[in-house]
């Protein structure tokens, strides 16, 4: 063939290559079609490919052109030898060519020594050999080899072709790999976004979803192929949001700007099945030639709200009856305040307590106190409106919050219905139970709020107690004046505990021994000197020093002052015989944990001689039964101090008798009720002369208290108890002007007449 005619085949050959190479779907293709087309352009008789693997040896990648002519049994020889035999690099003319990058032409392979495929060469009767490297930049990542069944001399001017041959079969392998490279790429990008277990959702500015990954498809409850191409707005977005996202988006794709982007929120979801639930989202948006795209990451945090919910109503309610606590009670009664400032309507609040409640726990155990209170709850809530909150405080304390109120009247209407609700008797362990409640009424003002709207019912609810139980009772001005009154006794009280103890003193009261007559014991009761209102008696400031635990300050003080008093007897007092000095501790201090602690500082401070002078401790009957177990406890480690112990009042508590014996005591004091009409209530001798026999039965001595006239004092020591106190024969008064009484009678209080 004339060198320009072979040109321009050679030409042509190039021309095809570069279109097959562009056309062809994958590298196989256009390598198979190079062997095609050099084949039929050289007249060689057979191509065949290796390709160069990553450790850098040729494997042949199963590539071959055999020409029609050149169909001869013995090449099936030759294609399972080149199959089956790897190159590396240096080895035979593709590891040469491999290891040079250079074309190489053999002449007649059969003659050639260093051509490794001998036999099969030999068999199938081919001469030349040439070999070209395809190139992707200086890499060779192919060789192409042809043989023909003449000897040629080397054609350099087809391997000047062979040469860009190899460089445009490299593009293809090149972009092949980039394609490799990029659908890895995006296959990872897709694994790690279908790992996680959020999902990921990206659309374009119209809406549609252009991804949505494996999170999203459980997530929402739509397959991916679903949801492709569809908008977010009606596959995911809640019909009431609908409006407000496409106004979003609009104003975005206008401004730029959206607030929600890049933010995490909150936001409820709709899934597939058509149910609404909550979502976490974080969004962002891309723009990429113009066009932006929006991305969000999505989580279902169904189950954190719940949880959540749960936190929640858990700290807002009470856990035996599920009711509103009182912080969720406050929080109502401030929002109705709120909005009865705008609408002009009556807020009453209703203070609910159980009467005598703590019988059922005592007599029927704490688990049906707890089935009561939950009926009672129940009751409760069925008797009021939905827009009520019936809330429990504490105890047996509930609290009714009712909004929309027009006068009076219809708070006392609720009350009444409350009433009548609690009235039909309770099954308990088989027993019927009738629990009655006393109900207090306050209204809101324009001054009111939750907390002093909680105080003011109180405060009514313990009138409607003390005025018989089963009854309600309406905040008024009177109350007021004395929730005012007390506030400023309160006050008061801080001030003198803080800066003027002084004004707190003790005055004392003897105990007579019945038979002899003569004094055992003083009883120390406190009085306020109070700077305006001159001498206060206990029962003005004690009760509220015991409701807001100022009792624990003033009581520490009291003991002190005990202490310094009885080295003051010591010194003026001209009895002999030992005397026991008592003070009065309140429930609030006995249930203090270092109580004891603190008295035992004060008694080894006061260093008070105990051959003279004994320190007693008195608590009533209602405040030991509070707690019997903790009081029981206290009581017998102040009794291993020494301390000698009485209850006080007995008989107004309940049922004491049952936990009497129990109690470390000493004494039993019968409250002055049951003494003030001994002499002719024959109920009251039965009920004194029971509690000396069962007191002595349990080894307790027996006081009687509030002994006013001789008749009683004889009657009460014909009737074995063993001391009296009373006007009769003192009112408790400072120690100076009791000493010089009991130093004139030499403590001889009361002259027994003989028995
Ligand atoms: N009508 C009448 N009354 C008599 C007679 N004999 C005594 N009393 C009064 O009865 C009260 C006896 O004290 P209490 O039962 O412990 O009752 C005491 C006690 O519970 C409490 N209290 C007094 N001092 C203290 C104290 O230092 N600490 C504590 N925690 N409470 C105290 O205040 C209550 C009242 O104390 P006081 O006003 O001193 O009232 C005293 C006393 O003056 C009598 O024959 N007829």
């Amino acid at each position: 063939m004339p060198l320009t005619i072979r040109s321009q085949a050679y030409m042509g050959l190039l021309e095809h290559i570069a279109v097959a190479a562009n056309e062809a779907n994958s590298t196989n293709d256009s390598l198979q079609k190079a062997l095609e087309y050099i084949c039929q352009a050289t007249g060689w008789a057979l191509g065949h490919v290796f390709v160069s693997h990553q450790d850098n040896i040729l494997r042949s990648a199963n590539i071959w052109h055999i020409s029609a002519q050149s169909q001869h049994p013995s090449l099936e020889r030759f294609r399972e030898d080149s199959e089956a035999r790897p190159f590396a690099k240096g080895e035979g003319i593709p590891g040469r060519v491999y290891a040079s990058g250079q074309p190489e032409w053999i002449i007649n392979a059969q003659q050639d020594d260093t051509y490794l495929r001998h036999d099969s060469i030999i068999k199938t009767n081919l001469k030349s050999c040439f070999a070209f490297p395809v190139l992707t930049g200086n890499k060779v990542v192919a060789i192409l080899e042809f043989y023909s069944l003449q000897a040629q001399r080397p054609d350099h001017t087809l391997l000047d072709v062979m040469k860009h041959i190899g460089v445009q079969l490299g593009r293809v392998f090149e972009r092949e790999q980039s394609q490799q490279q990029l659908a890895n790429r995006e296959r990872r990008h897709r694994q790690i976004l279908n790992s996680t277990a959020d999902a990921f959702i990206a659309m374009n500015s119209q809406g549609e979803i252009t991804a949505w990954n494996l999170a999203a498809q459980s997530i929402f409850g739509w397959r991916s192929e679903q949801a492709l191409g569809r908008t977010v707005s009606e596959l995911i977005v809640p019909q009431a949001f609908r409006q407000a996202h496409h106004d979003g988006m609009q104003r975005f794709l206008k401004s730029g700007k959206a607030s929600i982007l890049g933010q995490t929120l909150e936001l409820p979801a709709m899934h597939n099945a058509g149910h609404e639930f909550p979502i976490e989202i974080t969004l962002w948006s891309l723009q990429e030639k113009g066009e932006w795209s929006f991305f969000a990451f999505a989580r279902d945090i169904t189950e954190r709200k719940r949880s959540q919910d749960e936190l929640k109503h858990k700290a807002l309610h009470d856990a035996l009856t599920g009711l509103p606590n009182r912080i969720l009670l406050l929080d109502r009664l401030s929002q109705h305040l709120e909005q009865r400032e705008n609408r002009r309507s009556g807020l009453a609040t209703l203070f609910v307590d159980l009467d005598h409640f703590k019988r059922i726990n005592d007599s029927f155990g704490h688990e049906a106190g707890d089935r009561a209170l939950i009926e009672v709850a129940n009751r409760l809530r069925h008797a009021v409106r939905p827009v009520d909150t019936v809330a429990r405080l504490a105890g047996d304390e509930f609290v009714i919050a009712c909004p929309d109120i027009k006068s009076p009247r219809d708070a006392a209407i609720i009350a009444q219905r409350i009433l009548d609700a609690l009235a039909p008797p309770m099954q308990l362990q088989g027993d019927s139970i009738f629990l009655n409640a006393s109900v207090g009424i306050a209204l809101a003002d324009t001054n009111s709020s939750a907390e002093n709207l909680i105080s003011a019912a109180d405060i009514a609810m313990y009138e409607a107690k003390s005025s018989g139980r089963g009854e309600y009772q309406l905040f008024d001005e009177r109350m007021q004046v004395q929730v005012t009154a007390r506030l400023r006794v309160e006050n008061d009280m801080r001030h003198a505990l803080e800066h003027d103890k002084e004004q707190f003193c003790l005055h004392f009261q003897p105990i007579i021994e019945s038979q002899s007559g003569d004094i055992v014991c003083l009883e120390a009761l406190v009085r306020w000197q109070h700077p305006e209102r001159g001498l206060l008696s206990p029962i003005e400031f004690i009760p509220m020093a015991e409701e807001t635990g100022l009792i624990v300050p003033l009581g520490e003080w009291i003991l002190e002052l005990a202490c310094q008093e009885a080295k003051r007897w010591e010194q003026l007092c001209q009895i002999q015989r030992p005397l026991d000095i008592s003070v009065n501790l309140s429930g609030r201090q006995l249930a203090q944990a270092d109580l004891v602690t603190t008295i035992s500082n004060t008694l080894s401070h006061a260093n008070i001689d105990p051959s003279r002078f004994r320190l007693g401790f008195e608590v009533t009957e209602t405040e030991v039964m509070r707690d019997p177990a903790t009081a029981a406890t206290t009581l017998q480690t102040l009794r291993d101090l020494g301390a000698h112990l009485s209850i006080d009042d007995f008989g107004t508590g309940y049922s004491s008798l049952a936990y009497l014996k129990q109690f470390p005591v000493d004494t039993i004091k019968i409250d002055r009720s049951f003494i003030t009409h001994i002499m002719d209530s024959p109920a009251d001798q039965a009920i004194v002369s029971s509690v000396v026999y069962l007191a002595h039965a349990l080894n307790h001595t027996v006081v009687a208290e509030g002994v006013e006239t001789i008749a009683q004092a004889d009657k009460l020591r014909e009737m074995k108890v063993d001391y009296i106190q009373g006007y009769l024969f003192a009112k408790p008064q400072p120690a100076e002007q009791l000493l010089i009484l009991i130093n004139q009678q030499q403590g001889r209080l009361y002259q027994t007449a003989p028995n």
